[in-house]
């Protein structure tokens, strides 16, 4: 049994670890804290919680935290663990980051986040069906929700190196935006409407293309724009790879079923994914359809934002950190309808 704290845990990552971590054999969650709520009870903010835990939120600095805890989760906004993390590892503590703060070099960090980093050590990416390295690592560096289920639609063709180019259509439910609300979130903005943003300038972008070019160096023309909708999770991306030569459906699914093998939580599909089929679960689900007369492969995926997007992937890492099954404490369908 290990126990694990969780910084920042009063947000919609955070109440997310806790839930999936309640059901984990392994773990004993030993720490959640909260600036906001200190002494409140657990279960009084996050009120679906109530019957499954019992501690109330502390506010400890975390060299503190480090005494009690074996594994450490970070579901702090960005620019707020490159302060805290220097504090946390040592030999006996991993630390798995949810923010920004470690995902990209600091320079590039710098540039689209626009804090400078204190903290400029190299980490690997967390997506663990393209990095199995993590399972060696004391830190790593959680994904963006977005850039999970970008790069998994397409690693697969971008190894075989078969890309020309690529677009990334997707479109994200409200919680993507964390527990605090916005004019973006306000129900007469959100219901019924379908919210363009930053069409060429969002910040995963930097993700997609580090991961994606580190497979295929020629893979330069990587475009991507990101969308909310009225919808409380989920992550649904299209994927319109154009190819450098013409490919079939079979040489297709062959190629996604051989680098997905290993992995539980990718489900090549036979039809196109949808956000329900997903929704709570771990899984990322991939179908494709291929437009022949223009070489191009329309690969969708679905994730949940909050779940393979974060806090599942979070977990799916620390298994891998902790020696444990890749799939304790996740390994459930999602939710239909
Ligand atoms: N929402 C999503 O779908 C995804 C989010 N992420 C990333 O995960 C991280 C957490 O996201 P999310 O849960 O949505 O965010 P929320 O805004 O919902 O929660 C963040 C929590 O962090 C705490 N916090 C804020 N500032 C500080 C600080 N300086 N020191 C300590 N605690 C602090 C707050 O709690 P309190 O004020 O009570 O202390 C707050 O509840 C972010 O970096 C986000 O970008 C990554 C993938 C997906
Ligand atoms: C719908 C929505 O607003 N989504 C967030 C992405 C959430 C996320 O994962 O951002 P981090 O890189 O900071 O972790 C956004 O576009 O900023």
């Amino acid at each position: 049994m290990i126990d694990v704290g969780i910084i920042g845990s009063s947000g919609y990552t955070g109440g997310e670890l806790i839930r999936l971590l309640v059901n984990h054999k392994y773990t004993n969650i030993e720490i959640c804290t909260s600036r906001k709520f200190a002494g409140q009870k657990v279960s009084d903010v996050h009120k679906h919680l109530k019957g499954f835990i019992n501690l109330e939120f502390e506010d400890i600095s975390p060299r503190d935290l480090k005494n009690r805890c074996d594994v450490i989760f970070l579901a702090v906004p960005h620019g707020t663990s490159m302060n805290i993390v220097p504090d946390l590892l040592d030999e006996y503590t991993k630390v798995i980051d949810l923010s920004a703060d470690y995902r990209i070099n600091s320079q590039t960090f710098e540039n689209l986040y626009g804090i400078e980093h204190s903290d400029k050590r190299k980490v690997v990416y967390g997506l663990p069906e393209i990095h199995p390295e993590v399972s060696e690592k004391n830190l790593v560096a959680n994904p963006g929700c977005y850039s999970t289920g970008a790069i998994l639609s397409a690693s697969p063709l971008a190894n075989s190196g078969l890309i020309d180019s690529i677009i990334f259509d997707s479109k994200s439910g409200i919680t993507g935006a964390g527990v605090n609300p916005t004019q973006t979130s306000h129900y007469p903005n959100m219901a019924e409407n379908v919210q363009p943003y930053k069409l060429t300038s969002h910040r995963h972008y930097a993700e997609m293309f580090q991961e994606l070019s580190m497979m295929d160096e020629s893979l330069i023309n990587i475009n991507f724009t990101p969308h909310v909708i009225p919808s409380i999770r989920g992550i649904l991306t299209t994927a319109h790879i154009f190819t450098n030569r013409q490919v079939s459906t079979e040489e297709v699914k062959s190629i996604y079923a051989e680098y997905y093998k290993d992995n539980p939580f990718v489900r090549i599909i036979d039809g196109i994914p949808s956000l329900s089929t997903v929704r709570g679960s771990n899984f990322c689900d991939i179908g494709f359809e291929i437009d022949v007369n223009n070489n191009r492969v329309v690969v969708v995926s679905a994730i949940d934002n909050l779940v393979k997007g974060a806090a599942g992937q979070a977990i799916q890492n620390m298994n891998l950190m902790c020696g444990f099954n890749e799939t304790e404490g996740i390994w459930f369908s999602g939710i239909t309808p």
